[in-house]
């Protein structure tokens, strides 16, 4: 077996790495060629007036006129798409690098397969979906699967980087194990779920690795607009040259291909894409493995957060603490009754009542030859048909209209117990027989730490919590008091969280859904954001389009924050770009008309040394101010949770006006320099 001193991503959390620089800036070259460029209209122009003033620079020459201006123009133009590229390839490589350290925990694993009653070592490649094997305590689970035999606890660090370790249960919400992670205790037998690296991560893995990604419908509909703009631009520089017959102007081609770079917009157009990227590397920061960016950006606009009770708000280790007869029922008979129906049920509420109903001195007859009746989620209930008498336990309301169709009694004292433990939070279970109801079993639930604090966090972003829960209207209302969500559903079904989530799609709303069981996969399907754990069952896993590897319910939190700061940063840097332009506007235009048009002069606000100077100094910045923002454009916009109004407002008056102030004072201060270099020309 292999041993493992791997970090898992949040190691890796983003840097900027010297390897990621150096494989960026071949990146950016490798960028250059025409299919890949031809994707950023926006840069794509700038590399076509490359190529053009390049050429005017090589025709100048061989007919022995002055070239060298030509030759900057176009060298500062092709640092300008060099900047861009990088920006992008720069983003993607520090994805890579996460997603190699998901992968390196995956390779190499051997798998001990189980079959005909003997074991058989494999190497994991060789593992096919529904194999079973085998992993005992100190070994690596060779494949992603599910646990069908069993429980242990397993150290899943080489995923997720988080060193505590955690249980994984056959039967349960918990039953999803990861190739790479580690058997602390326990033997466990795993069904495995997918085909050698066609796993659900390795396929997610390849998505965050940038080979598949595609435009966001946002970003596509962004990248549109930039190009209408580029378009507009164009035909108002190519017929400047017209305009300028008029007042006897010749413009310089140079000259029109410099106005028309500065005046497009570059800087969110060579950004655009790295700030997608980012936005997905983030997620993976978090431990969170996004099928799409769409999801990613979908999360920063959601309007309604649905949650399940146990396990996701409480601790969702049910524990039953007390037996409570009704009805004239004696304690050890009630006792008894629940141990028998509750002997064959392998959930961990079934569990923790056998173990409270031994402890306290209860036995069970012989109970072979009877049949167990499962619990579901539909019945909300579960027991045993003995040869002699039916038991059931469950929720309140399934257990008295079973006990109605079986003609058994309900004693008058059932509503004053079950309401005492539901009003502590905790969830009654009825136990009856055909006779009649025989009591209530108290199961003990506590409210995790800290979700309280989240959920206000979430309100302030304008999210709206709902709890929605199997169990009883009074339980469900003592939790969600105490947990602080805004509202909550009780004795709801599987088919009711759906409906719950379709409702509130058809008011207009975006709703995001966590969820782990089997049970939940329809919702998780049906919502607009649907994030599973990765502790959950498979089919959960798939219906979601998120995952997150830390399988922490409240992490949906972290998603929103992130999907929000994407949406933020993309929008704060498109203004941003569009400031700039105006200010290089001015830079420009007085250079072209002052000397020829002297009522121009009211333009010429900025005083530049001359036409030469400010042609230069408005594209050295519009080139520099790329790779200034990169940082920005990958670490996103910093923001405190408020109303959209407020942010609108700050962006506007920091990108805006800060985007038409900067490039005044930059290309001011940059003209001086080349004046004071190579004089004012
Ligand atoms: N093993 C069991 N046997 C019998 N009844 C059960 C068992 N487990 C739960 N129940 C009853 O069924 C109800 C519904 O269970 P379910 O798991 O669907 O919802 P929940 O766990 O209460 O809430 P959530 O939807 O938040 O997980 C529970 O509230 C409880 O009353
Ligand atoms: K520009
Ligand atoms: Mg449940």
């Amino acid at each position: 077996m292999q041993t493992s001193s791997r970090h898992g991503v949040k190691a890796h959390a983003a840097r900027f790495t010297a390897q990621a620089v150096q494989e960026a800036a071949r990146d950016a070259f490798l960028k250059l060629a025409p299919r890949t460029a031809m994707k950023n209209p926006v840069m794509f122009v700038v590399l076509v007036g490359t190529v053009l003033t390049a050429a005017l620079a090589v025709q100048a020459m061989s007919k022995g006129q002055p070239w060298l201006y030509q030759m900057v123009v176009a060298l500062i133009l092709f640092v300008t798409v060099l900047f861009a590229n990088f920006a992008e390839a720069v983003a993607e490589a520090r994805g890579r690098g996460q997603a190699a350290s998901l992968r390196a925990a995956r390779s190499q694993l051997v798998g001990r397969r189980w079959r005909n009653g003997q074991f058989e070592y494999l190497p994991a490649a060789e593992l096919r979906p529904d194999d079973i094997v085998v992993v005992g305590a100190n070994e690596q689970i060779p494949a992603d699967g599910e646990i069908v035999e069993g429980v242990a606890s397993i150290n899943e660090a080489a995923v997720t980087g988080e060193s505590a370790p955690v249980l994984r249960e056959a039967g349960t919400d918990r039953s999803g194990v990861i190739a790479g992670t580690t058997v602390l205790s326990n033997e466990i037998k795993v069904r495995v779920t997918a085909q050698p690296g066609a796993s659900f991560l390795d396929r997610m893995i390849a998505l965050v690795e940038g080979a598949q990604r595609q435009k966001t419908p946002n970003e596509l509909a962004l990248t549109v607009l930039l190009a209408a703009l580029t378009l507009v631009f164009l035909i108002v520089v190519v017929t400047l040259p017209a305009l300028g017959q008029f007042a006897n102007v010749h413009i310089d081609v140079v000259v029109l291909v410099a106005l028309l770079v500065c005046l497009i917009p570059t800087t969110i157009g060579g950004l655009l894409p790295a700030i997608g990227i980012a936005g997905m590397n983030r997620a993976l920061e978090a431990n969170v493995i996004a099928k799409s960016g769409k999801a990613v950006e979908l999360a920063g606009d959601i309007d309604t957060l649905l949650l399940d009770k146990t396990g996701t708000i409480t601790l969702g280790d049910r524990r039953a603490t007390e037996f409570i007869a009704v009805g004239g029922t004696r304690v050890p008979d009630l006792r008894e009754a629940a141990l028998l129906a509750s002997l064959a049920d392998p959930t961990p509420e079934g569990k923790s009542i056998v173990a409270l109903a031994q402890a306290q001195g209860a036995t069970a007859g012989d109970i072979t030859g009877s049949v167990f009746v499962p619990f579901s989620a539909e019945t909300r209930m579960s027991g045993v048909d003995l040869d002699t008498r039916p038991i059931r336990k469950g929720a309140k309301s399934a257990i008295v209209a079973w006990a109605r169709s079986v003609q058994a009694q309900v004693p008058s004292d059932l509503d004053a117990a079950v309401d005492r433990i539901a009003r502590g939070g905790a969830t009654p279970l009825v136990v009856a027989d055909a006779g009649r109801v025989l009591g209530v079993i108290a199961l003990a639930d506590i409210v995790k730490h800290g979700v309280r604090e989240r959920f206000a966090r979430l309100r302030a972003m304008g999210v709206r919590t709902v709890m929605i829960t199997g169990d009883n209207p009074l339980t469900a209302a003592a939790i969600a008091a105490e947990a602080g969500v805004d509202d909550f559903l009780a004795e709801a079904r599987p088919e009711d969280k759906l409906a719950r989530i379709r409702a509130e799609q058809a008011e207009g709303r975006l709703v995001a859904m966590v969820g782990d069981g089997t049970n939940d996969a329809p919702a998780l399907a049906q919502a607009d954001i649907g994030l599973a754990m990765n502790s959950g069952t498979q089919a959960a896993k798939e219906a979601g389009n998120m995952v997150d590897l830390d399988s922490d319910p409240t992490k949906l939190l972290s998603v929103v924050e992130i999907g929000k700061q994407l949406l933020i940063t993309r929008g704060a840097l498109t203004t941003f770009s569009l400031a700039n332009d105006v200010s290089k506007y001015f830079a420009i235009i007085p250079a072209i008309f002052v000397a020829a048009i002297p009522g121009m002069a009211a333009l010429d606000v900025m005083r530049l040394s001359g036409p030469v100077n400010a042609v230069l100094a408005a594209l050295i910045f519009n080139a520099l101010i790329i790779p200034a923002l990169i940082p920005l454009a990958l670490r996103g916009v910093s923001f405190r949770p408020g109303s959209a109004e407020a942010l609108l407002r700050r962006n506007l008056l920091v990108f805006g006006v800060g985007g038409v102030a900067l490039p005044f004072v930059a290309i001011k201060l940059i003209d001086l320099l080349l004046a004071a270099l190579f004089g004012a020309r």
